[in-house]
Parts: structure tokens; C-alpha cells; sequence
């Protein structure tokens, strides 16, 4: 009697196996596999993975119910064991549970650590790390040497957010010969489909069985190394007073910011492993996707240096701000986040209580899915959505701030991205020295037609395939 009344009308969603559910249908490319699921079954869409229900948005409209309508009640996260574990458990902000530590950080580093003025503080380092791989990317060209794209901006984006956040160079750091693994590592470690987060008595056993635990530890103990030596530089030395580390350490004192909250050692890791790991992958990823969609449409890349040339011609120097004036630049971006997506799911959200949605129920706990892959490549939202096509945002408002549910690179609501403003900086800065000084070849025998697309996966996706170019130095520069 008792079942009849609570039978829930759950999402619609394809029939499950036993034990295990949907799990072996997520591939190894979830958010493609669930965009698939989703023109069959809808797009709010139930699936089921090991003992975990788990509703997928996948139209703007969904994504809007999720995002915005329910946003204070879809705002949470789940509890994820990997996740969990680097984080300090949980003391950080990405994977934190919505709550009142999570809202206290939240606004404090919205207002302390990624404001508009503390992005412009950190332009100078900014300015001096672009330079230096610029010289870099200069002495390649004299030997017409490829250049491995993937690898270079991950180190110039690290060399950044070490200095911004932690207040040392890379070189010399403990990351300095392993920075890339361990951040690549961890990307893998966050974004796995843990079997410890879907089967609860058997699931840690699975996780060492495949090395996924070994894994979480190795580079946990790597980060943690390395915020222990950035804690005690700054310890010992009072004149670092402007970067991140700087400010938590100061919140620990109690000197700024919470009010009555007080910010431990732990809190402070847990953060710092936002700032790196958001930080370094975000940005350098970006740039390499934007380069890439460029080497593999000719008529773009020539359209969008003829446009950065223009600009640029008359100036002394270049700076970020340059991108203000650069309208078919900023569509080549939105067109590759359109594409690209870095974080095509987002980061998983849980229901924090009953919830009717489209006419669905959407029990308290329920995991929520948001597959921006699949907005983004809605046939009825984007016409020809596989092809790149900057110039569909000639007369179209569409932007990627959040208030537009077709394109939300950063996310949406309570939970979106804070450092946007941080990330894009250094995105346009090295994007416009990238075409204002080089012209970029592809090595001997290939054509734009064999640029590898494929994207890999973890919480974010970076290009499978390294990019490999050719730069030759123009003769302005
Ligand atoms: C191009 C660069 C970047 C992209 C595409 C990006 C994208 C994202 C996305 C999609 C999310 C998840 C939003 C959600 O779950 O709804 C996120 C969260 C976050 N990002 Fe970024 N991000 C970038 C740069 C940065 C930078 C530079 C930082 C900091 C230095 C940063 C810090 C964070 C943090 C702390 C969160 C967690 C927010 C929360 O859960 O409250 N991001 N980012």
C-alpha cells in the first residue's frame, strides 16, 4: 500500500542492469555517451550507477530548470570519495556540500581573491610570463623547430599561477619536474568514475584493484608537498604579502576576512588545490583548443590575424585589455567553448531535498548531471553544430557569462566558476601575442584536414593529441 503511494514519475531513462545499472554505458567519454542517451530518452533523463540515481540535463531549458529555478536547492555536491581526499576532506570550495563553510568561502574569496582589482594586481606577472614564453617560442622558430603546444602553455599557465597563488616560481618548486603528471593526475583522479562513489561495500576494493587509490595518493602527497613549501617560504619570509597564500595565511591569523569563522591549515590546502588545479589546466587547455580549431580552419586563423595585425600595428606594446577591439577574436573564443568545453559536465550537483522539475520528481540526493556537451551541440539551438563556425556569433548576444543557457563554458549560478575573469586574462593576453608576433605551420606532410579533434577525459578535457606546430616569427616583431 505503503509503495503505491509514494511511487515517484521519476525521468524517463534506459533500462538498467542488475548491480551495476547504466554504468556500462557511459563509455569512455561520459558526456558524449549521455548526450547519445539523451535524444532517446529526453532531455532530463534518469540514469542509475551502481547504488547512485542520477538525473542528466541535457537542453538549455533543463539546464535553466538546474542552474537557475532550483539553483539554491540543485547547488550541492555530492560526497565523492577521490574528490574528497584531495581536498582535505572537502575543506576546499569546488566539492565542498553547499553549506554554511562552503557559503562563508564562497564570499570571501569572491570578494578578497577573484575580484576584477586583484586580477589587475597580478597583470605584471602576467605580462613577465607571456614575454618569457614568447622568447621561448622565438628560439623555436629560428630553428623552424615544432613546438608542443600542449605542454608549453601548461607550463607558461603554471608558471602563472605559481607566482599569483603561491609566490614562487615553478622552476625550483617542488612541481617543477612533475607538475604537469601530477596535475594531469590529479584532472584524471578527480574526474574518474570511482566505484568507491557507486558501490559502497565493494567499491574502495575495486578502486585499488585498478589503481585508482594508489593513484588519488600519489598525487595528493605531490600537492601537499608542495603547499607545505609555499606555506613555509611564506613563513619565513614577512615581504610575501600579495599573492594567495599570503591572504589565507592571513585569514588564519584572523587579520581579514570571516568574521567569526575560522579558516585552518586545512581549509587553506583545500583551497590552494582549487586555485592550482583550476588554474593551470583551465587556462592552458583553453588556449591549445582555440589554436587548434584555428590550425584546422585556414580561412579562420588568416581572418583572425589579419584582425589582431590591425589592432595591434600602431601600438607600443600589447596588452590584455587589446581584446576589447578584437570582435572576431572574442567570437573564435565563444565558438571554441562551444565546441570544447573544458568541463562538459560541469562538476556533479546533488538535490538537497524533494524536488518537482518538468513535471518530474527529483527525490532528495538524486546526483544532477549537467551536460553542456550536449546544449552546445543541440541541433536546435546551434544550425551545423559540429562545424566551426566563429561567425555565428555575428549577430547573436550569445555570451559566456553565465546568463545564457546555450553556453556555459563557466557554469552557472551559485556554483559558477569564480576565476573567469582570472583565467580569461591570461587567455587573451597569450592569444594575441600568439598571432600578432608568429605565423603557425603544420610539421611537413600534414594539412589542416589531419588536425586530431579528439578530445581526452577527466573532470576536464584537454586535447588527446599534443599540438604540434611550427612558429615562424613575423617580420614586425
Ligand atoms: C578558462 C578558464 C576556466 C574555465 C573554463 C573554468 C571552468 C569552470 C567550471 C565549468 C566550473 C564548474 C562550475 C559548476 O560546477 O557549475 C568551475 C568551477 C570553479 N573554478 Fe573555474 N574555470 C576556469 C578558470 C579558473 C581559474 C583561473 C580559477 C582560480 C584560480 C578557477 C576556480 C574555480 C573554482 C574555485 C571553482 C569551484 C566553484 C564552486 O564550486 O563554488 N577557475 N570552473
Amino acid at each position: 500500500k505503503n509503495t503505491r503511494k509514494t511511487k515517484k514519475n521519476l525521468p524517463p531513462g534506459p533500462p538498467r542492469l542488475p548491480i551495476i545499472g547504466n554504468l556500462h554505458q557511459l563509455g569512455s567519454k561520459p558526456h558524449r555517451s549521455m548526450l547519445k542517451l539523451s535524444e532517446k530518452y529526453g532531455s532530463l533523463m534518469s540514469l542509475k550507477f551502481g547504488d547512485v540515481s542520477t538525473v542528466v540535463a541535457s537542453s538549455p531549458e533543463t539546464v535553466k530548470d538546474v542552474l537557475k529555478t532550483f539553483d539554491a536547492d540543485c547547488c550541492s555536491r555530492p560526497y565523492l570519495t577521490y574528490p574528497a581526499r584531495v581536498s582535505y576532506n572537502l575543506n576546499d570550495l569546488a566539492f565542498s556540500p553547499y553549506s554554511k563553510y562552503w557559503r562563508q568561502v564562497r564570499k570571501m574569496t569572491v570578494i578578497e581573491l577573484y575580484t576584477a582589482k586583484r586580477v589587475k594586481s597580478f597583470r605584471h606577472i602576467r605580462e613577465e610570463e607571456v614575454a618569457s614564453f614568447v622568447d621561448f617560442i622565438k628560439h623555436s622558430a629560428s630553428l623552424a623547430n615544432p613546438v608542443n603546444l600542449n605542454k608549453m602553455l601548461m607550463k607558461l599557465s603554471g608558471s602563472v599561477i605559481c607566482k599569483v597563488g603561491f609566490g614562487m616560481n615553478l622552476k625550483g618548486s617542488k612541481l617543477e619536474n612533475t607538475y604537469e603528471e601530477v596535475i594531469q593526475g590529479t584532472m584524471e583522479v578527480l574526474g574518474s568514475f570511482a566505484a568507491a562513489d557507486y558501490f559502497p561495500v565493494i567499491g574502495k576494493l575495486i578502486d585499488r584493484i585498478t589503481g585508482l587509490h594508489s593513484k588519488c595518493e600519489k598525487v595528493f602527497k605531490a600537492m601537499d608537498a608542495f603547499f607545505d613549501q609555499s606555506i613555509k617560504h611564506h613563513l619565513e619570509d614577512e615581504s610575501l604579502t600579495d599573492d594567495i597564500v599570503a591572504l589565507l595565511l592571513k585569514m588564519e591569523r584572523g587579520e581579514t576576512g570571516l568574521g567569526e569563522f575560522q579558516l585552518t591549515r586545512n581549509h587553506t590546502k583545500g583551497i590552494l588545490l582549487n586555485v592550482l588545479i583550476a588554474g593551470i589546466d583551465t587556462s592552458g587547455h583553453t588556449i591549445t583548443w582555440v589554436m587548434t580549431h584555428l590550425i584546422a580552419n585556414p580561412r579562420v586563423l588568416k581572418k583572425v590575424q589579419a584582425e589582431v595585425r590591425e589592432v595591434i600595428k600602431n601600438k607600443d606594446d600589447i596588452t590584455e585589455e587589446d581584446i576589447e577591439q578584437m570582435e572576431y577574436l572574442k567570437m573564435v573564443i565563444k565558438e571554441t567553448f562551444r565546441i570544447n568545453p573544458l568541463v562538459p559536465l560541469l562538476v556533479p550537483r546533488e538535490a538537497s531535498k524533494d524536488l518537482k522539475m518538468g513535471g518530474y520528481d527529483i527525490p532528495k540526493k538524486t546526483w544532477i548531471h549537467v551536460n553542456i556537451w550536449a546544449v552546445q551541440r543541440n541541433p536546435n539551438v546551434w544550425k551545423d553544430p559540429e562545424a566551426f563556425i566563429p561567425e555565428r556569433f555575428m549577430d547573436n548576444e550569445i555570451d559566456y557569462k553565465g546568463l545564457d543557457f546555450e553556453l556555459l563554458p563557466f557554469g552557472s549560478g551559485r556554483r559558477m566558476c569564480p576565476g573567469m575573469g582570472m583565467g580569461m586574462a591570461l587567455v587573451h593576453l597569450t592569444l594575441i601575442n600568439l598571432l600578432y608576433r608568429f605565423d603557425w605551420k603544420l610539421p611537413e606532410g600534414m594539412e589542416a584536414k589531419d588536425v586530431d579533434l579528439e578530445e581526452s577525459y577527466g573532470l576536464v578535457c584537454p586535447k588527446k593529441v599534443p599540438l604540434r606546430l611550427i612558429p615562424v616569427q613575423t617580420t614586425w616583431t
